[in-house]
């Protein structure tokens, strides 16, 4: 297809990040945003606009449509959040409106919650200079509670695409009403919009967004769903692209992302996490992906044998539940979540990918209804998160790609660590292929983990192997269930609570221990003797990285010292390039070094 005229390229986009690295770079008031909006920015340690933002902010502005692809982390909330504010804060509402000014649409709950928040925030942070009313429509709502949400009208509607017709077909709006104020709509994580089953929905809605209207659809990645909206709904877009997924290789993953992999059979990757986590080869915060709930759970259990709390989350769980989960990850209250996500929980209601049917007990959890509007990857902005595992590796490489988008959010520094089993290596060599390739050797390598002996993992084989045999079927499946019992109840409380006291987080705590015995205390330290001194002086670069880094990567560019902390305190920085060569020696197949035979050494008793 011809390049249109409208349409901003890659290079244009890369031109203006290689541009962004120098000195010469355009502040938020020159993008033309209202003071009080970069002030409110300011506030919240946000000082320089992203590459996504540099482009979009004006067009928007300008009242254009735009359709905004750019990775994951990259900003692209505010690059519509902050032009849409501008334009309400210096429009004249007309108060014989009788429909919301502006309409924001996206997949899940959560990501209602998330982008509510990021606009409340940045209100409330004007101090009062600008009333607006904001709302956020989720389709559990009752009927009088819309029309609550509704009266006024609102300027900004945050919702899922189900809401309006919903709103519609009840009569709590009129079409004729929500024709007549729109002049704003936005289609935020658009390519998951339509496989969240919301075409009927999203059509029914196009019928009635009038012509005026500006139409502003952002993706992380393209798709033929992308494709089918913007036809639906846009008139004329400009096109503006950050490299995607399947286009330009060496851009999938954000650069300050570290990718590292070990290759272990199936049955060790639970004695791998344990090396990880109990010998601190990796930093805090952690997301921990599963590809089921049940393994989800079985994890969790292991870990707390060892004595490392966790929490779970998945779309199980009651809603209220999981946006409190996230909000006390994000507020630092534990350092490890295990997360099963979205993709992957569909599917497993029949099998899990690598042909391990799940049992009939297991099927009983199938039945349990998982809930559709839940997304714990996609779009999901946890804060200061440093790594992401792969528990299981996903079963698709977007899926890669949404899981690793977790960390190095802006301009944050992360790793992720995959463990990969033999059944694996097929999706694997997929995902490689898709991040590099020969000609790409130094950007978006998944270099072998280097700091693992495989002495440190065999000096806690005997143990590790003793607590998984502990943590069986039968206890996976009543850890479950009573998990779901306790955020059921406190679901409820939770409601309760929040309307009094929104702020407050510590009311439940998300990583309680799950199993009936208590972790016996041997298991909770790992002695000196059992210890690889490699390892154990890896261990110690990693938490003088962190100490470095002042606890988290965000403190350490607050102090604008970000690029000497995060290359001489990271020993994965420093030991990757290393690493990376070895990783092109052996060539595609090649194993970590850690990898495969783990079963031929010598087993330590403790
Ligand atoms: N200009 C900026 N400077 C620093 N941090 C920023 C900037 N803009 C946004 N952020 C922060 O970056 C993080 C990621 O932003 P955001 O959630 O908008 O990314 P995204 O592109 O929508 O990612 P995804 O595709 O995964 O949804 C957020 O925590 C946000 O507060």
């Amino acid at each position: 297809m011809a390049k249109s005229k409208r349409e901003i390229s890659p290079n244009e986009i890369k031109h203006q990040e290689d541009e962004e690295e120098t000195e010469d770079e355009k502040s938020f008031d020159e993008l033309g945003l209202d003071l009080r909006l970069v002030h409110a920015l300011n506030k919240k340690g946000i000082q320089k606009p992203t590459p996504i933002q540099l482009v979009a902010v004006p067009l928007i502005l300008e009242g254009k449509d735009v359709v905004a692809r750019a990775k994951t982390g990259s900003g692209k909330t505010f690059a519509y959040i902050l032009p849409l504010l501008h334009r309400l804060f210096n429009e004249s509402s007309v108060k014989n409106k009788l429909g919301p000014a502006s309409v924001i649409l996206v997949p899940t709950r959560e990501l209602c919650q998330q982008v509510y928040s990021e606009v409340m925030s940045l209100i409330e942070l004007c101090k009062g200079q600008i009333q607006l009313k904001v709302v956020q429509l989720t389709s559990s709502m009752p009927a009088s509670d819309m029309r609550a949400a509704l009266a006024g009208p609102p300027d900004i509607v945050v919702s899922t695409p189900g809401c309006i017709p919903k709103c519609l077909s009840t009569g709590v709006l009129q079409s004729k009403s929500f024709s007549d104020s729109l002049k704003y709509l936005v289609l935020d994580e658009a390519d998951l919009l339509l496989s969240y089953g919301y075409e009927d929905d999203l059509k029914a809605l196009t019928a009635i967004v009038p012509r005026g209207c500006q139409c502003l659809l952002m993706s992380a990645t393209s798709s033929s769903d992308v494709e089918k909206l913007k036809k639906l709904i846009l008139h004329n877009p400009f096109i503006l692209t950050l490299p995607e997924i399947g286009d330009v290789k060496d851009e999938v993953i954000p650069k300050n992302v570290q990718q590292f992999w070990i290759s272990c059979s199936e049955r060790d990757k639970l004695l791998y996490i344990l090396a990880l986590l109990k010998l601190e080869l990796v930093q805090k915060k952690a997301l921990i992906f599963t590809n089921t709930i049940d393994m989800g759970f079985r994890l969790k259990l292991y870990l707390e044998k060892f004595g490392i709390k966790s929490a779970i989350l998945n779309a199980e769980l009651p809603q209220n539940s999981r946006l409190h989960i996230l909000e006390e990850f994000n507020a630092g209250l534990f350092d490890y979540l295990i997360a099963t996500d979205e993709s992957q929980t569909k599917e497993t209601e029949h099998a899990d990918g690598r042909g391990h049917v799940e049992t009939k007990k297991s099927r009983k959890y199938a039945k349990t209804k998982l809930d559709s509007e839940f997304g714990v990857v996609r779009g999901i902005d946890f804060k200061n998160v440093y790594t992401v595992i792969n528990f299981e590796m996903p079963r698709d490489a977007a899926g890669y790609v949404h899981r690793i988008g977790r960390t190095g959010r802006a301009y944050n520094t992360g790793a992720s660590v995959s463990l990969v089993s033999p059944d694996e290596m097929e999706i694997f060599e997929e995902i490689k292929s898709l991040l590099g390739d020969e000609e790409n050797k130094d950007s978006n390598v998944i270099a072998p983990f280097p700091l693992l002996t495989k002495n440190a993992v065999e000096s806690l084989r005997y143990r590790a192997e003793d607590v998984a045999k502990s943590v069986t079927k039968i206890a996976v499946r009543e850890s479950r269930a009573q998990d779901l019992r306790n955020e059921i109840i406190n679901s409820e409380k939770l409601k309760a609570h929040f309307e009094v006291n929104p702020k407050d987080l510590d009311l439940l705590k998300h990583d309680k221990v799950l199993s009936k015995k208590p972790s016996a205390p041997h298991l909770r330290d790992v002695p000196d003797y059992l210890l690889d001194p490699k390892t154990q002086e890896a261990g110690k670069m990693v938490k003088l990285a962190r100490a470095a880094m002042g606890g988290n990567n965000i403190t350490a560019r607050r102090h604008g010292n970000k690029k000497k902390s995060r290359k001489e305190g990271d020993p994965l920085k420093t030991l990757s390039v290393e690493a990376r060569k070895r990783a092109y020696k052996g060539g595609k197949k090649r194993e970590g070094r850690d990898g495969g035979d783990s079963h031929k050494h010598k087993k330590n008793k403790f």
